[in-house]
């Protein structure tokens, strides 16, 4: 579904580049929860903005569903964000002017669907997550959780190749955390959804596959669940710890 290979990219400042990515490769497979984390300044937005096609990169490919992005225009890569990516970001970024429904059916009103059937899609998606009843309310009348639940229900809705999430659940409490993290699972089981998500939330990522470790741009680990999540949490702090990094405060 998503295959990076052999990615760079640098930063200027001034007349220095600094190199952010390091010859990342992996895969993520379709139906896969996918958690990238590693330090503060380890480079895991820079990897989902050139996934997000959002910046570009120097070296190396990312492939999504068989397509190559490198290289495409920005109209090619417009159509991509829009119909093979979804989206969700930590700070929700649903329209206040818009009602949850409305926020829910926006990216297949951008990509000129149909009324009616984006409609239908849009009702079994609330269904799906336990919020028909806050349909026709605007953001500021719901609660992080819902808004969350919201925004992973939009990202939904065009049948992306795969959700890319930033910090999903770095603003909520862990009740709301939790409802995020349970909407992923859910996407992931019933409707077969690929989730690729960056955090620096251990326990977030323990409902994860697999999780890939970066250390100063590079893949330092890669950790796959392989009993339970209890299990997998304890082996993802004892990597994070090792790296000295910052990620192991969630506990
Ligand atoms: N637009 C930019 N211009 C120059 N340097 C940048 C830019 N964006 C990021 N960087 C640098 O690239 C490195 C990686 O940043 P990035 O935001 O990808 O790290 P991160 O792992 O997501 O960090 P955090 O966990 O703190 O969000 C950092 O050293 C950062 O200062």
């Amino acid at each position: 579904m998503l295959k990076v290979k052999n990615l760079y990219k640098s930063y200027k400042t001034g007349n220095v580049n600094y190199d952010v990515l390091k010859n990342i490769s992996f895969d993520v497979k379709k139906g896969e929860f996918v958690a990238v984390m590693g330090p503060s300044g380890s480079g895991k937005t820079t990897l989902l903005n050139c996934i997000s096609c959002f910046v570009p990169f120097e070296k190396g490919e990312i492939l999504l569903g068989g397509e190559n992005i490198s290289g495409l225009n920005e109209e090619s890569l417009a159509d991509i964000r829009n119909q093979k990516l979804g989206f969700v970001f930590q700070d929700f970024m649903l329209l206040d002017g818009l009602s949850v429904i409305e926020n829910i059916c926006l990216p297949q009103i951008i990509a000129d669907k149909d009324v009616t059937k984006m409609e239908v899609l849009a009702n079994k998606l609330c269904t799906t997550f336990g919020i028909s009843h806050i349909k026709d309310k605007y953001p500021a009348e719901i609660s992080g959780g819902e808004k969350q639940r919201s925004a992973v229900a939009r990202a939904l809705i065009n049948k992306p190749y795969i959700i890319l999430a930033d910090e999903p659940t770095g603003n909520l409490d862990s009740k709301s955390c939790r409802a995020v993290i349970d909407s992923f699972v859910q996407a992931k089981k019933e409707l077969g959804a690929t989730v690729f998500m960056v955090t620096h939330d251990s326990f977030a990522a323990s409902f994860c596959d697999r999780v890939i470790v970066l250390k100063d741009g590079e893949v330092y680990t890669e950790l796959t669940k392989t009993t339970n999540r209890i299990e997998f949490m304890d082996r993802l702090l004892d990597t994070l710890k090792k790296l000295g990094g910052d990620d192991s405060d969630n506990e």
